[in-house]
């Protein structure tokens, strides 16, 4: 189990992450954010999990072949490796770094291969705690309008009640991130385009940072 007392030590940097389901608007908004940003001056490292490393991209092409403990000991390897290699010396140097997909993911997808939460924590034991866990979510309906206007890129997302049941589970993971001290903010991405999902996610991280800067002061 995950607690507050086997805590990675906290970096300057800010990891802020978006998880959702498949097609609401993760990678469109996490573009959006990081052009944003990079705009006003504001270092961003911007990133995927799976990351784009030899173990993320079989994770990621691999979801046919990979299921269960296997698909979930992929991506959680990937993320370990991740967060040592990339994410963490880029937070060590101070950047904003905006992570399409994390935790809540595996917790989400995992779940829907029958893992239950307490294994798919214990897979991620003493990963870092991003500053803010961005959830996009929505009504399903019209989540699944998008996913199968662009196409499914997993068998998560060519299965048919995909959005109803990612929707769902995406709810109880908010539950069980904030259960575990995460700091989580759920947008709800039905109506609004994605200038305004992105410029909405924009200013959750002002609010963080600033928060960051009154507590160092
Ligand atoms: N707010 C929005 N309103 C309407 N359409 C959107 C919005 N955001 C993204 N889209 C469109 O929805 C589709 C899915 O978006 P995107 O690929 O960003 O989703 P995603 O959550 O990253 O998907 P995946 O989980 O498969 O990576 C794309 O065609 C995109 O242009
Ligand atoms: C982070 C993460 C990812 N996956 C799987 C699900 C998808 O097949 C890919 C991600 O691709 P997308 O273009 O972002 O939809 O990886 C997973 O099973 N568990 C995870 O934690």
């Amino acid at each position: 189990m995950t607690s507050l007392f086997d805590e990675p030590r906290r970096l300057p940097g800010t990891l802020i992450t978006l998880d959702g389901p498949g097609g609401v608007g993760k990678s469109t908004a996490a573009k959006l954010v990081a052009e944003t940003l990079t705009a006003a001056g504001v270092p961003v490292h911007a990133t995927v999990q799976p990351s784009r490393a030899p173990l993320g991209e079989l994770a990621r092409h691999g979801t046919d072949t990979f299921r269960g403990m296997a698909l979930a000991c992929l991506c959680a390897a990937d993320r370990h490796h991740q967060l040592d290699a990339e994410i963490k010396p880029a937070l060590r140097d101070g950047q904003i770094v905006i992570c399409d997909r994390y935790v809540a993911s595996s917790l989400v997808l995992q779940g829907l291969d029958g893992l239950s939460a307490e294994t798919v924590w214990q897979l991620n034991h003493g990963v870092y705690r991003p500053d803010l866990s961005v959830i996009l979510n929505g009504d399903p309906a019209v989540i699944d309008h998008r996913l199968r206007t662009r196409g499914g890129h997993s068998r998560f997302e060519r299965a048919e009640d995909n959005s109803d049941m990612e929707s769902g589970l995406y709810v109880h993971a908010v539950v069980d991130l904030q259960a575990k001290g995460w700091l989580v903010e759920t947008l709800d991405c039905t109506t609004d385009d994605a200038a305004t999902i992105a410029a909405r996610i924009v200013s959750l991280i002002h609010r963080v940072i600033e928060e960051k800067i009154a507590v160092c002061r």
